[in-house]
């Protein structure tokens, strides 16, 4: 039997070493060199791959998304019947995005914005310094990363608040669920961090209502999916002032098209869906440990509900 790899060319063989270091027995096949249909037990694939494709193996067993994200794997025509999917719960992903959000919550909280306009101005003016403690963080998806970003803002002293499905507890964290605990924590937020992953009910969740809810002069950061985000509302709350910056690591589509007006915007910072991006090593361990547990039948880790979307 045969785990077939698909990814962006680049990667393919990076991660084809890492399932090899953790099981040399392995047999690996490079999309689109498939073979047999029938040797294929296991996918292992990123966004670009079709779906439909995957309903050509019919002893398929697992997949699993190279990512956190499943959003991939539900558009439609969405997995193979009867195929559970497991997705990427790696240390090194979660720390990668704690640091994203640590990077772009200091920049704002630290006036790094008007800072670098008055540098290329230069202009020699001191700023009042905010204290942490006056910035209310509201997390978007207390997740594996929400959770962990929630830890780490708690740690320099930002009180944080966090919004998830179902109602939820994390130490040091105000939490809030559901949609009317989303309009109540953005009513109290300096900041909005979004982290959720993307299904139908969050599709466009950044949009006017929630932004309008958010206090005046505002920040809002998304690293979890461009389709979070109307465009159009978000460049209308930084363009009136509601909202005093954006930083975003994903768009809809991606790559985002160069006429795109976030590129040149002065109050966006702007990264290529880097974030945190998956190391094949880190995450090869648990990825193995599902083939292995696919064969023999025992639970999986790190599975995906089908209902929920993530
Ligand atoms: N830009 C980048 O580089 C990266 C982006 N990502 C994105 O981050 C997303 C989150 O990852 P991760 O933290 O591991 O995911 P998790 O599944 O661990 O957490 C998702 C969180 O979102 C909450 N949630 C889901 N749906 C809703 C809803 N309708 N209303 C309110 N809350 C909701 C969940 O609530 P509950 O706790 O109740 O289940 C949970 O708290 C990924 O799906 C991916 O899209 C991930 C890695 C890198
Ligand atoms: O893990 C994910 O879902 C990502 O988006 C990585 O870039």
């Amino acid at each position: 039997m045969a785990v077939l790899l698909s990814t962006k060319a680049h990667t393919m063989e990076d991660w084809k070493a890492a399932l090899l270091a953790v099981d040399p027995s392995l047999e690996i096949r490079l999309f689109p060199e498939a073979g047999a249909p029938e040797d294929i037990e296991a996918a292992v694939v990123w966004t670009a791959h079709d779906m439909m494709e995957l309903r050509r193996y019919p002893n398929l067993r697992l997949i699993v998304s190279m990512g956190a994200g499943v959003d991939h794997l539900f558009r439609p025509p969405g997995p193979p019947p009867g195929v559970p999917v497991a997705r990427l719960v790696d240390t090194r992903l979660t720390q990668g995005m704690t640091e994203w959000v640590l990077l772009n919550v200091l920049r704002f909280h630290r006036q790094d914005l008007e800072y670098r306009d008055q540098q290329a101005r230069r202009v020699w003016h001191e700023l009042p310094a905010p204290e942490t403690s006056a910035r209310h963080i509201g997390i978007m998806g207390l997740g594996e990363l929400g959770s962990d970003a929630a830890r780490a803002l708690r740690a320099l002293g930002f009180p944080v608040m966090g919004w998830s499905r179902r109602p939820k507890q994390v130490e040091g964290v105000e939490t809030f669920h559901g949609p009317d605990g989303l309009l109540a924590m953005a009513a109290r937020a300096d900041m909005l961090v979004c982290l959720l992953p993307l299904t139908p009910q969050t599709r466009g969740i950044i949009n006017a209502r929630l932004l309008g809810a958010m206090k005046p002069c505002g920040y809002l950061l998304n690293a979890a999916r461009g389709g979070h985000q109307v465009a159009a509302d978000l460049l209308a709350a930084l363009d009136s002032g509601h909202l005093a910056g954006a930083a975003l690591d994903v768009f809809e589509p991606e790559p985002l098209p160069p006429d795109s007006p976030f590129w040149s915007h002065p109050k966006v910072i702007l990264t290529p869906h880097a974030a945190s991006i998956t190391i094949p090593a880190s995450a090869a361990p648990q990825v193995v440990e599902n083939i292995h547990r696919a064969r023999e039948g025992r639970p999986l880790i790190n599975l995906v509900d089908f209902a929920a979307g993530y």
